[in-house]
């Protein structure tokens, strides 16, 4: 291998993104760009950096596709001018006549795409206090988990609600991921009791930085959602954090050796899969592996 280095810096920025494409843009790419200008070699942006919508009408008049979004192509120009890995968490798109995708956009600095991802994990929830979500109405889950590569190591790529589903975690700690991403929507509501305590326990238990841009504050759509964006290290400690829900960017030094030496305190990737389960009421003998014992 080449000589590489080990630390580079990562900033998460922090959005209250609009009803409108076009505003939400300008929101971003200011941000971006100051991230960058401070440093950063990696910048990821929330979930749904394009737009926050009401309804499903509002939504399907500013969807394009892929190959025909204006947010997608100035991101990528704006990768390419600044030099740097861009993670746009996720953009609305037109996946078919009747659905959206909630789609990742991993950019090189050359501007190409190197991975997309698409949201897995619907988020169909009634909350105690009365708001109702029903992501699976409008969008099409994805099926597959994605990593990419950085310069400095393996990236997974998740978005928000997957948070709470830590196999997919595990898979992608297991398929090599020095850094788990979890770009960000989330509801002011559940991200006060679970925010933190997701996101450090899913960096704690597979030793892995956790990179989690979030929308913040109360948005034209009148949804309010959670901030606090945070960067946590592979010991879980939170390294960087968004105090409160205003846009802007946070930033930090980012040093691969920190899961090296997260993984050998506490080898708990290598020890896992030791179980199966007993069916007490099958009585005596009857054992049923759900995963193989190594
Ligand atoms: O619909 C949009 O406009 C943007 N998308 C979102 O806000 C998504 C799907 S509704 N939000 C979440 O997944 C919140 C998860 C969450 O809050 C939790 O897991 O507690």
């Amino acid at each position: 291998m080449t000589e590489q280095t080990q630390t580079f810096v990562a900033a998460m920025v922090q959005m209250r993104t609009g009803l409108v494409p076009r505003d939400s843009l300008e929101q971003g790419r200011h941000l971006i760009r100051e991230a960058a200008l401070a440093g950063a070699n990696y910048v990821q942006t929330p979930e749904v950096t394009n737009m926050m919508q009401t309804g499903r009408a509002g939504l399907f008049e500013h969807l394009r596709r892929e190959e025909d979004d204006e947010s997608l192509k100035a991101y990528r120009a704006l990768a390419a001018e600044l030099g740097i890995y861009l993670h746009i968490g996720s953009l609305a798109v037109q996946a078919s006549p009747e659905r959206a995708a909630n789609r990742a956009f991993f950019i090189a600095p050359s501007g190409d795409v190197l991975a997309t991802y698409d949201k897995i994990h619907m988020f169909d929830i009634d909350l105690p206090n009365g708001e109702t979500y029903r992501e699976s109405a409008n969008y099409q889950p994805g099926e597959t988990a994605v990593i990419s590569d950085l310069p400095w190591g393996r990236i997974g790529i998740t978005i928000c609600y997957d948070v709470r589903f830590p196999a997919l975690y595990r898979a992608l700690a297991e398929a090599g991921a020095s850094f788990l991403t979890v770009p960000s929507a989330f509801t002011q509501k559940t991200g006060e009791a679970h925010w933190h305590t997701l996101l450090r326990a899913r960096a704690i238990e597979n030793g892995c930085y956790v990179f989690a841009a979030a929308q913040g504050g109360t948005h034209e759509n009148k949804r309010s959602t959670y901030g606090h964006s945070l960067i946590v290290d592979p010991w879980g400690v939170v390294i960087a954090e968004a105090m409160g829900t205003d846009p802007g960017f946070i930033i930090a030094e980012i040093d691969t050796a920190k899961v090296t030496e997260a993984r050998n305190t506490v080898p708990s990737l290598q020890h896992g899969r030791r179980f199966g389960i007993r069916d007490a009421k099958a009585g005596p003998g009857h054992l049923h592996l759900v995963r193989d014992a190594t």
